[in-house]
């Protein structure tokens, strides 16, 4: 096979769309598919393919609705305190409810309106309307009556009507059987240990994860490496005894991109290559009538792909129609560029601070399955714009319920590790409340609460003039805000270093000399300006630090990259070298804080946090767990304008 002439279009995603709907009705995909007879014991969650109808009345007999004395009404005409009506044995008879109302009998009287005269006579004050307290036939289900109409989705109380009227077997819609096929000669289990250029295989995990959650009946097959003559084979035998097929990477232009080739040859690619992002390299084929979806290979692009091809499939073959899906409006924190020409979906978290929902983007790469984890909606940009900026108002399609959203707590700011064990603190106390939070460094915080799209930021910018934190950059740039600023913590900064420091590193002079490599944070961040501060105050030129530039954004990433080897040392605080196992060099305490906007104050997601952080000792005992921490002032107030 000729490794590399494979031809990527760039089709309009509604024409891509249209092709493949053909594609599909012309193969009987919507149509052909069969039904089958189950249980109604095993029939949650199927959908009925016949109309049900009762088989009998429910009750099926009448029946007493209450405990008591089955009566006939025309005895207890003019029955009052006044004058009461007594009967003897031979005109009443004792009842439980359930029981067969006795011939001759049309009424029930409640046990609590009956007094017994003696064992074989009752006395009542009240008369009995004609059927009172009894459950007559048919009342719930007349015979022949529609229980459930076709094309239903089946819950308990559907099984219990059924079963109530004597339905014990029905005929639902088969699900669609899928099989998602991984490949690429990289990928390993879970359970094994990756080398250099090998890749844990969990695409197929996901994918059939959400192929189930819509409809399908999925299995996974076990990873197929990048050979034509076993991806064909693999091909062939899935499709054999599919109703559809999911086949993972290997979509795009690599040399040993295969997909597209192989389908060429055992089947028919419809599209290859379609104007979206991400997924541009998705692959619509089929293989005599099953309909085959090589998908990109990033987890991102599959999962997106998937959704936009796949969802909907499977819905329409269990003939429920389009799937339903719920959409929010909400303003963009910030702007958003798209190339024209491309349908763009933007992964969003959603936050409501205050009175507007606030819609920012969660991540960007393709390889970035936190991003999705994270994400509370998508967002697309269509074909026709560039962009959208920042302010405007956006319709997002939810990946999670709205009342989530609203239960969210948005910090933006610096991190610190503390942060996450909070989210997962105050999660446990109210598990409707989740913490997103942004990471963008203490001015980004302090910007985002100026903007009005967090509810808490947490910052530790140091004042070098008057040498306190955080209070002077509020006063500059939060001036006119009501506000508090209550202490989280201080903790220990320094340089982050491998397992017993082979460099050496002391301090930046060293690191200066010794021709070290070090790693960046970004420019706002507090970490940054301690940096900056301690090369001034020692007279040191940013150029004589190797890696200056090199930026990153969170104290864990700084550790990563000095864990991976790729940098000698960089900036961080303790917890973030605990928590990789590796070892730090102290130089100095800063001060970290949260500032709250007054308004947010009276928010209960906010006042739980802050009764977490002032009183949950156990809470302060697994922070110190962290090390480099001390809570000395931890929920006190610091500043309040
Ligand atoms: N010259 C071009 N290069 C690329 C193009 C292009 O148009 N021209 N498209 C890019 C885009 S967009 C995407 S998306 C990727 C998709 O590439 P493939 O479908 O060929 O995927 P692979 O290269 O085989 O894999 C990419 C990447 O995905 C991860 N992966 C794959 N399978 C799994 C799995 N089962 N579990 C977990 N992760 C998986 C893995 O990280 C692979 O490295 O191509 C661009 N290139
Ligand atoms: O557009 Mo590719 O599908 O993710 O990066």
């Amino acid at each position: 096979m000729n490794k590399r002439d494979v031809y990527l279009s760039n089709m309009p995603l509604d024409q891509a769309k249209v092709l493949w709907r053909n594609a599909l009705e012309e193969r009987g995909f919507f149509s052909d598919h069969t039904s089958e007879d189950i249980a109604v014991d095993d029939s949650l969650g199927k959908i009925t393919a016949e109309p049900v109808f009762a088989r009998r009345s429910s009750p099926s007999y009448n029946a007493a609705a209450m405990d008591g004395i089955a009566v006939h009404f025309s005895d207890l005409v003019g029955a009052s305190e006044a004058s009461p009506i007594r009967l003897k044995k031979d005109r009443f008879q004792p009842v439980n409810t359930g029981n067969a109302i006795p011939e001759n009998c049309n009424a029930v009287v409640m046990i609590e309106d009956v007094h017994y005269v003696s064992d074989d006579e009752v006395e009542l004050h009240t008369p009995a309307p004609p059927w009172q307290h009894i459950r007559t036939i048919g009342e719930d289900i007349v015979a022949t009556e529609l229980i459930l109409p076709e094309g239903h989705v089946v819950r308990p109380i559907d099984q219990g009507a059924m079963l109530a009227t004597g339905v014990t077997a029905i005929r639902v819609r088969r699900n669609p059987k899928a099989h998602v096929i991984p490949t690429g000669s990289e990928l390993i289990q879970p359970e094994e240990e990756p080398r250099a250029g090998q890749i844990i295989e969990f695409n197929s995990r996901i994918l059939a994860g959400y192929l189930r959650e819509w409809g399908a009946d999925a299995s996974r097959g076990l990873p197929v490496i990048d050979d034509p003559d076993k991806l064909e084979k693999a091909l062939v035998e899935a499709a054999g005894k599919n109703d559809l097929v999911v086949m993972n990477a290997g979509a795009s232009a690599g040399t040993r991109d295969y997909s597209a080739k192989v389908l060429a040859k055992v089947g028919e690619v419809i599209v290859h290559g379609v104007a979206i992002k991400p997924g541009k390299p998705v692959i619509l084929a089929m293989i005599g009538k099953t309909p085959v979806i090589g998908l990109p290979g990033y987890p991102v692009s599959a999962l997106l792909t998937m959704r936009l091809f796949v969802r909907e499939m499977i819905s329409q073959f269990l003939g429920l129609g389009k799937p339903a899906c719920d959409h929010v409006s909400a303003t963009l924190s910030r702007p958003v560029h798209s190339a024209m020409g491309v349908d763009q979906m933007v992964r969003i978290t959603l936050g409501r601070v205050g009175e507007t929902l606030m819609a920012t983007p969660s991540g960007k790469g393709a390889g970035a399955v936190m991003s999705l984890v994270r994400a509370d909606g998508l967002l697309t940009i269509p074909s026709g714009k560039e962009g959208i900026g920042a302010g405007e108002k956006v319709k997002v399609e939810l990946l999670r319920p709205q009342a989530e959203v609203d239960a969210t707590l948005v910090t933006i700011g610096s991190h610190d590790n503390i942060l996450d064990l909070l989210a997962n603190r105050l999660h446990r106390m109210r598990p409707i409340v989740r913490i997103a939070s942004a990471h963008v460094g203490s001015m980004g915080g302090i910007m985002a609460i100026r903007r009005e799209e967090a509810h808490i930021a947490g910052t530790h910018l140091l004042d070098e003039e008057t040498g306190e934190y955080n209070v002077a950059f509020i006063k500059r740039f939060l001036g006119s805000i009501p506000l508090q600023l209550i202490n989280l913590c201080y903790r220990e900064q320094g340089f982050i270093v491998p397992r017993g420091n082979p460099k050496k590193i002391k301090n930046f002079r060293t690191i200066a000399e010794n021709g070290n490599t070090f790693i960046n944070r970004q420019k706002g961040a507090g970490t940054r300006l301690l940096t900056d501060k301690i090369l001034r105050d020692e007279n040191i030129k940013p150029q004589q630090i190797i890696g200056y530039d090199h930026e990153e954004y969170t104290h864990m990433n700084i550790g990563a990259a000095v864990a991976n080897g790729s940098v000698d040392t960089g900036m961080g605080i303790r917890a973030a070298a605990n928590a990789l196992g590796l070892d730090f060099v102290p130089i100095a305490e800063e001060r970290y804080d949260l500032i709250v906007p007054a308004e947010h104050l009276k928010d209960n997601k906010v006042s739980s946090v802050l009764q977490l952080i002032r009183t949950d000792e156990s809470f302060k005992a697994s922070i110190t767990a962290l090390g480099g921490y001390n809570l000395r002032d931890c929920g006190v107030v610091m500043y309040e304008q």
